[in-house]
């Protein structure tokens, strides 16, 4: 279980979210500027709140009161970012391995996993550049997911996709979900994704959660 107590003073507004999310889908919805990609730099270790407590199970990566930050690369949490942050002079290997600590027997197998789950196993050699947004989306996943993250954030992980591919990687992230079993956090601006995605909607809206509900219950 991931617990999430964040205050943090920004430009026009305080930052003030408290929430939980166990091994489920939460989405962070609101309009642009809301502060959902702070709310994820802080979970990453990115950017750390004035106050407040971000802990997944027992282990706490940041509390004000005891004074503990535990850095970004001891944290275990994958980041897909926006635009995807690929490097474009890398080849897709070198891209899906960048961050993996030890090349191993182990991580070799979850590599092809990764290759054959994403669909992209003819990819391998190719540059970033020549890839289409539903490529570099599925390689920025691979990515993340090559640390064996113990949670997994999406900051607006489907905005460079036209309608079809969205609808189809949607529905790859969920079955990932399934098989990972680990809690994803995941920003949109779109409530046709919050929706399909989601099992619970956090609506922020300056830096408040005005609701949060089960994603079935209500559409934002
Ligand atoms: N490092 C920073 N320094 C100063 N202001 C910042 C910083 N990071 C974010 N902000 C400001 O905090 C507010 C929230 O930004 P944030 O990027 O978290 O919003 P968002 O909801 O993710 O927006 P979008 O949907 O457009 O990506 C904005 O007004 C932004 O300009």
């Amino acid at each position: 279980m991931l617990t999430v107590q964040i205050k943090k003073k920004l430009p026009d507004f305080i930052l003030n979210v408290e929430f939980t999310v166990g091994r489920e889908v939460l989405v962070l919805f609101g309009p642009s500027g809301s502060g959902k990609t702070t709310i994820l730099r802080c979970i990453a270790g990115l950017a750390n709140p004035d106050e407040g407590r971000v802990a997944l199970d027992e282990r706490t990566y940041y509390s004000s009161r005891d004074r503990i930050r535990i850095s970004p690369q001891d944290r275990q949490i994958g980041y897909m970012f926006q635009e995807f942050a690929l490097f474009p002079h890398m080849s897709v290997r070198k891209n899906i391995w960048y961050g993996v600590k030890e090349t191993n027997e182990q991580a070799t197998l979850l590599y092809q996993r990764l290759l054959e789950i994403l669909k992209i196993e003819s990819l391998p050699s190719r540059y970033i550049h020549g890839l289409s947004g539903g490529e570099k989306q599925r390689v920025a996943l691979a990515r993340a997911l090559m640390t064996k993250p113990r949670i997994l954030l999406l900051d607006e992980p489907m905005s460079a996709l036209d309608y079809a591919n969205r609808r189809e990687l949607q529905q790859e992230l969920k079955r990932i979900h399934d098989l990972w079993g680990i809690p994803f956090i995941l920003v949109t601006h779109d409530p046709q994704e919050a929706r399909n995605l989601g099992d619970h909607i956090v609506y922020l809206e300056r830096g408040c959660q005005v609701s949060s509900c089960a994603a079935t219950a209500a559409a934002p």
